[in-house]
């Protein structure tokens, strides 16, 4: 396929015919279920600290929309810790009923949060994606953010970016940092399996407006056909026995 996406002749069930670690063995998104995993006492609670001098622009990248941060040492504050936040972005359904990538229990929420973040051990994001302990990327369900769909609106077609200055992105997460993690992958090509997953527990609200004003990106560049940016989201995959711990009881 030329281009990989999310529409029938390029989508989610397409990605193995270019990408076959797509059929690997710690693939995600996944169900979780509450039940099934394990409380780990040696878990510790999540300690997350961005600089908003290092949000730097929004843009449209065709698949979702991404506010890039500067995460390159000299610039970025020394804030230090092991894993070091790149750009977050999102993902969502054509309705409300649908749009998360993770679910919980089999329930679908109508957008999902990825703060993707990679490991300070080495030297950049490139090369930390190719490692299994590379990256960290956050999900949350639900996210607080009108400041960030106000800006949609300069960036509607594929390839637009405006500024984004000035973000602490921690104002789009739940009051509790309780969550659920386990090794994975990134859930869009190319799909490395360089990813320790933490999904929180707590959604927080998103009004049906909100939910609108994503589905008013284009997936499309100017000039082309338009074709609404929607149900951009993976479905969850098998979980291969993999172990999924609870940092809460
Ligand atoms: N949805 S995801 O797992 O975050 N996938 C990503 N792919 C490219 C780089 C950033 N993240
Ligand atoms: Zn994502």
């Amino acid at each position: 396929m030329a281009s990989w996406g999310y529409a029938p002749h390029n989508g989610p069930d397409k990605w193995v015919q270019n990408f076959p670690i797509a059929d690997g063995p710690r693939q995600s998104p996944i169900d979780i279920v509450p039940g099934q995993a394990r409380y780990d006492a040696g878990l510790k609670p999540l300690t997350l600290k961005y600089d908003p001098g290092t949000s730097n622009g929004i843009l449209n990248n065709g698949h979702s929309f991404q506010v890039d941060f500067v995460d390159d040492t000299d610039r970025s504050s020394p804030i230090t810790g092991t894993y070091r936040l790149k750009q977050f972005h999102f993902h969502w359904g054509a309705s409300d009923d649908r749009g998360s990538e993770h679910t919980v229990g089999g329930t679908k929420y109508p957008c999902e949060l990825h703060l993707v973040h990679w490991n300070t051990k080495y030297p950049s994001f490139g090369d930390a994606a190719s490692k299994p302990d590379g990256l960290a990327v956050l999900g949350a369900a639900n996210p607080q953010l009108q400041t960030v769909l106000d800006a949609l609106g300069a960036i509607k077609t594929k390839g637009k970016q405006t500024t984004f200055p000035n973000f602490d992105p921690t104002i789009l997460l739940p009051g509790a940092l309780d969550y659920w993690t386990y090794d994975g992958s990134l859930t869009t090509p190319p799909l490395l399996e360089s990813v320790t997953w933490i999904v929180l527990r707590d959604p927080i609200s998103v009004s049906p407006a909100q939910m609108a004003q994503f589905r008013g990106l284009l997936f499309t560049g100017d000039g082309e056909a338009p074709c609404c940016m929607q149900d951009n989201y993976r479905p969850p995959q098998p979980l291969k026995g993999r172990p999924v711990r609870a940092s809460f009881k």
